[in-house]
């Protein structure tokens, strides 16, 4: 299988007060195309700070980065943001959805941000992730947890991207509600072969992906 992202010793470091805290220390990861991997470790082991860099959010200190053959480059942010709203779909704990837009509208956000705005595109996505569009025209604040990540998971599937990146996605669902969302995001996986690499503190969420990676000083560490 084809490599589609991969890191070479990345290292990044925070300035805290007088000190100086390395959250990443050499860092090497490799993420084959078509598989989703989990990313666990303990509460402030840096899974957040490591997806940032892997969704070209922010850069690495010292270290090299290869995105779909490509080694990426921080001077052209221009280029980095078009690699990024491209090829890559976030998904987040907070769902990060606009309440002043309906379902639909906030699916079709990032086809709209590349200028090709496609309604029909956000309904077939809508029905991929199990809502049904029934409820298209809903608001936001109308939604359950999980609707609401159903939307966002949607949303980051708009522009067809090769890597999807959930930062603790179901951290505010319970387990049911958990273990279905994940379930939907292992379904899309295998019949569209997009990568998923999936931060989270839940054993359950973990156990269903190809792979568990645990971060811990710095460096990750793959569970056999
Ligand atoms: N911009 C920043 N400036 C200073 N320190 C930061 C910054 N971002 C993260 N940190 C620190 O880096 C460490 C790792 O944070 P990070 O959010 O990546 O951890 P995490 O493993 O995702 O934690 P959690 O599981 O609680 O979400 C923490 O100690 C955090 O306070």
């Amino acid at each position: 299988m084809s490599i589609i992202l991969e890191t070479k010793s990345i290292k990044k470091s925070f300035v805290s007060g007088q000190r100086t805290i390395t959250i990443l220390n050499g860092l090497n990861i490799e993420i084959r195309k078509g598989e989703m991997v989990a990313i666990m470790g303990v509460s402030g082991s840096g899974k957040s700070t490591l997806l940032h860099i892997l969704g070209l959010l922010s850069e690495p200190d010292e270290g090299e980065i290869y995105f779909l053959d490509s080694k990426i480059t921080y001077k052209n942010e221009n280029k980095l943001a078009f690699i990024r709203n491209r090829y890559i779909g976030f998904v987040f704990q907070f769902y990060s959805l606009i309440g002043e837009l309906n379902v639909v509208q906030n699916i079709m956000l990032p086809s709209m941000i590349n200028n090709k705005p496609d309604k029909k595109k956000a309904l077939e996505l809508l029905e991929l992730v199990g809502l049904g569009t029934e409820k298209k025209d809903k608001y936001p604040s109308t939604l359950s947890g999980g609707e609401l990540q159903r939307v966002a998971i949607a949303r980051a599937l708009m522009v067809s991207p090769a890597l999807v990146i959930a930062d603790e996605p179901t951290a505010n669902l319970d387990k049911a509600a958990s273990i279905d969302i994940v379930k939907t995001m292992r379904e899309i996986n295998h019949s569209t072969n997009q990568t998923f690499i999936i931060a989270t503190h839940s054993e359950d969420v973990a156990n269903m992906c190809d792979r568990i990676l645990f971060l811990s000083g710095g460096l990750l560490h793959e569970k056999n």
